[in-house]
């Protein structure tokens, strides 16, 4: 080991990122997005680059604030116009999201679009100035969860939630598992799924209005402020409760139960990536 040798050093899934984002062709959509970091530099007195526990640390929490649990808005995309705090994206396909929240509930990107490049780019530029002296480059890149089976995504906020979760239209993606007597039934999964790509999952009691014009407007106010969105009835699913994983997990199962009333039904729900809920429906 020559003491002046650059040395590089990875930390993967350093954090996930849960957030929603304004998408010009698509409208809402819910994303998680794992982060792997690479650092270089010269080695410390103690034969490190950077110390894995406060370095995870650093990166995590320079990630998290700016990012994770917001709604991810592309300044320049075209549709979009901005009045203080109030959004408006209209979609290529013509649809009208209306948006309105605190400071803190979002990440204002000066993009026509966001994807996970752009992210990582805009997120380095952000900490590498953070790092200790040693280090002299950062990568950090973005990537989605692989999924072989089924995924959906959605965007909610939870009200009473006393973290960032209060946030309305931060979101996730997701694996589902379906199984029925006690068999996995992965293109049941697929099809649920498929139905759930973009969906707002939101709160009954948050609906305040029903649009003339076919959109639901939800409005809450939570530790953080006022959150309110307005958007296609069709992109929405109504709960009785809060938008909670046990929540979305039970309504899948009692949908299901519905249609297969004599099966043993078991509903396997995640919330971004490995955590969840499951529910169970019918005879043992
Ligand atoms: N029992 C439940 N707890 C929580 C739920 C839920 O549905 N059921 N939901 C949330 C939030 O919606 C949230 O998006 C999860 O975020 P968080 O707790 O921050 O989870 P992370 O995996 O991202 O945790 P990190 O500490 O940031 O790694 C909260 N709780």
């Amino acid at each position: 080991m020559k003491p002046g040798d650059t040395v590089d050093l990875f930390v993967e899934q350093v954090t996930h990122i849960d957030c929603g984002v304004l998408d010009p062709d698509t409208g809402l959509d819910g994303r998680t997005w794992l982060v792997d970091a690479r650092l270089s530099g010269t080695r410390d007195a103690h034969g490190m680059l950077f110390d894995f526990g406060p370095a995870r640390r650093l990166l995590k929490r320079a990630i998290d604030e700016r990012l994770d649990h917001r709604l991810l808005v592309p300044l320049r995309a075209p549709g979009l116009s901005r009045h203080g705090d109030d959004l408006r994206l209209t979609t290529t396909r013509g649809a009208h999201i209306d948006y309105a929240g605190p400071a803190e509930g979002v990440a204002l990107l000066d993009a026509e679009r966001i994807g996970p490049a752009l992210l990582a780019d805009w997120l380095t530029d952000r900490i590498a100035p953070l790092l200790p002296d040693n280090i002299d480059d950062l990568q950090l890149s973005l990537r989605a969860e692989a999924i072989d089976g089924a995924a959906y995504h959605y965007c909610h906020g939870l009200r009473s939630h006393d973290g960032n979760c209060q946030r309305m239209g931060h979101g996730h993606r997701c694996r589902l598992a379906i199984a029925v007597d006690g068999r996995d039934d992965p293109a049941r999964a697929r099809r649920w799924a498929e139905g759930w790509q973009g969906v707002f999952i939101g709160d009954r009691a948050d609906l305040a209005r029903r649009d003339a014009d076919g959109r639901h407007h939800f409005d809450y106010v939570a530790p953080q402020g006022r959150f309110a969105l307005t958007i296609d009835a069709g992109r929405c699913v109504l709960l009785d409760g809060p938008p909670t994983v046990e929540n979305v997990a039970a309504h899948i199962a009692d949908t299901l139960a519905a249609e297969l009333p004599d099966r043993h039904l078991e509903v396997r729900a995640y919330e971004g990536v490995g955590k969840g809920a499951i529910v169970c429906r019918g005879p043992a």
